[in-house]
């Protein structure tokens, strides 16, 4: 009996934990080198092959988990340069060993030193370069290929990316406007790896929204989840922050922190990451609106949450970031119930992308990203939902 148990009680262990273990791999450490050259023939004057290089070739298909699978070795080393000889004067070269990355990587040496990124399918990178062949300058002796481990390090591409305190709703909110299938439960950390949802509208454009695991205070400095995944939103176009208007506790060791102080604390985390992150076009979504007393919770915050500045002034001073995020735009909806203004999140979100699409264009460079895109948003135009 207590052995039956015992192997029940093990499976139920195993299966309640299984989504941990699905690993989002979002750094690889692998070693490269280049073939070595072929040795010359100094008696016919005969020239060494050159040695092959590795090179990794962006790919929209294939995870860095894939690329870990596809060789677990984790070494990656091309051929050799054959000899010159009496048939072959010139040793013929060897064979470049090229394989597949996730577009998003960049990659990097052990000291920090970036070797380069790849941003697009088909894109080359050379990561190690071979040895050259044999020849009168090296004594026909052929050289060695560079030989050095490397880091992939992959950072999500999304148009948008959503931050947030756990719990905020944020997978909620994925689920409603793109065909993601998130997990989504009342307790917080259920996102443990980015999720990456596509919203269509009705002229067949697609923009992404990548969901990261939930923030929270001290997330910068190491602590929960979050920040492993925060480098995520630095390549996206977009940030959308996802907070509960009733606020925000961790457990009930951790202070209550209400909306306004969570909206603070997120900025806080976000310019102790990387102040950059605030010169990001953003806007605020305030969830659960179908809850109690929302409405009046959110009638009295409502302009402060439109000038972070006046905000800042009514919360303690270790919650006041330096500098503030300027939201375009601040919407109150309820995710789960789908309200209207969850639409309207969809719509606004892909005015910002076009906007920003035009600037780009814009040689002039003259432009004021946060006014260009919040006067656009105040201009009616036909519904794209
Ligand atoms: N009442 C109400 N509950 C909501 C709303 N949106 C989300 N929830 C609930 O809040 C809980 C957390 O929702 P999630 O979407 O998983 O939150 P999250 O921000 O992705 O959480 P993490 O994965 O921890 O980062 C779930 O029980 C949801 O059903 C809403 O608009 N109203």
């Amino acid at each position: 009996m207590v052995f039956l148990s015992r192997i029940y009680l093990a499976k139920i262990k195993r299966a309640s934990r299984k989504y941990l273990k699905q690993g989002f791999r979002d750094s690889l450490k692998v070693f490269v080198s280049g073939g070595t050259g072929g040795n010359g023939l100094p008696k016919f004057g005969g020239v060494g092959g050159q040695g092959g290089d590795v090179i990794a070739v962006g790919s929209d298909n294939i995870s860095l988990q894939d690329v870990f699978k596809r060789n677990q070795s984790k070494s990656y080393t091309a051929k050799a340069g054959r000899h010159s000889s009496h048939n072959f004067i010139l040793g013929p070269p060897g064979e470049s060993l090229k394989f597949e990355v996730p577009v998003g990587v960049t990659v990097i040496t052990e000291l920090g030193k970036k070797i380069g990124e790849i941003n697009n399918k088909g894109e080359e990178l050379l990561l190690a370069k071979g040895g050259t062949g044999g020849n009168p300058k090296n004594g026909y002796l052929g050289t060695k290929g560079q030989a050095y481990p490397v880091i992939f390090d992959l950072k999500l591409i999304a148009d948008v990316g959503l931050v947030g305190f756990p719990n905020a709703g944020k997978s909620t909110l994925l689920k409603a406007i793109s065909h993601a299938k998130p997990k989504i439960a009342s307790y917080p950390f259920t996102t443990v790896r980015p999720n990456v949802g596509i919203i269509q509208y009705k002229d067949l454009r697609e923009i992404s929204m990548a969901d990261l695991p939930g923030l929270i205070e001290g997330a910068y400095a190491n602590k929960g989840m979050g920040h492993k995944f925060l480098k995520h939103v630095e390549r996206t176009k977009l940030l959308l922050l996802v907070v509960d208007i009733n606020g925000f506790q961790l457990s009930p060791q951790y202070p209550h922190r209400s909306c306004l102080e969570t909206v603070l604390l997120l900025n806080k985390e976000l310019e102790l990451y990387n102040k950059d992150l605030l010169e990001k076009p953003s806007m605020l979504v305030i969830n659960k609106m179908d809850t109690e007393n929302s409405h009046q919770k959110y009638s009295e915050i409502k302009d402060l949450l439109k000038n972070l500045t006046d905000a800042a002034r009514q919360c303690p001073e270790e919650m006041r970031p330096e500098n503030f995020l300027k939201f375009s735009d601040v919407v109150a909806i309820s995710a789960k119930e789908k309200s209207d203004d969850v639409e309207l999140v969809k719509q606004r979100l892909r005015r910002m992308l076009d906007v920003l699409a035009q600037l780009e264009n814009d040689d002039s460079k003259t432009y004021d990203v946060y006014k260009d895109i919040k006067d656009n948003l105040s201009e009616k135009g036909p519904s794209l939902v």
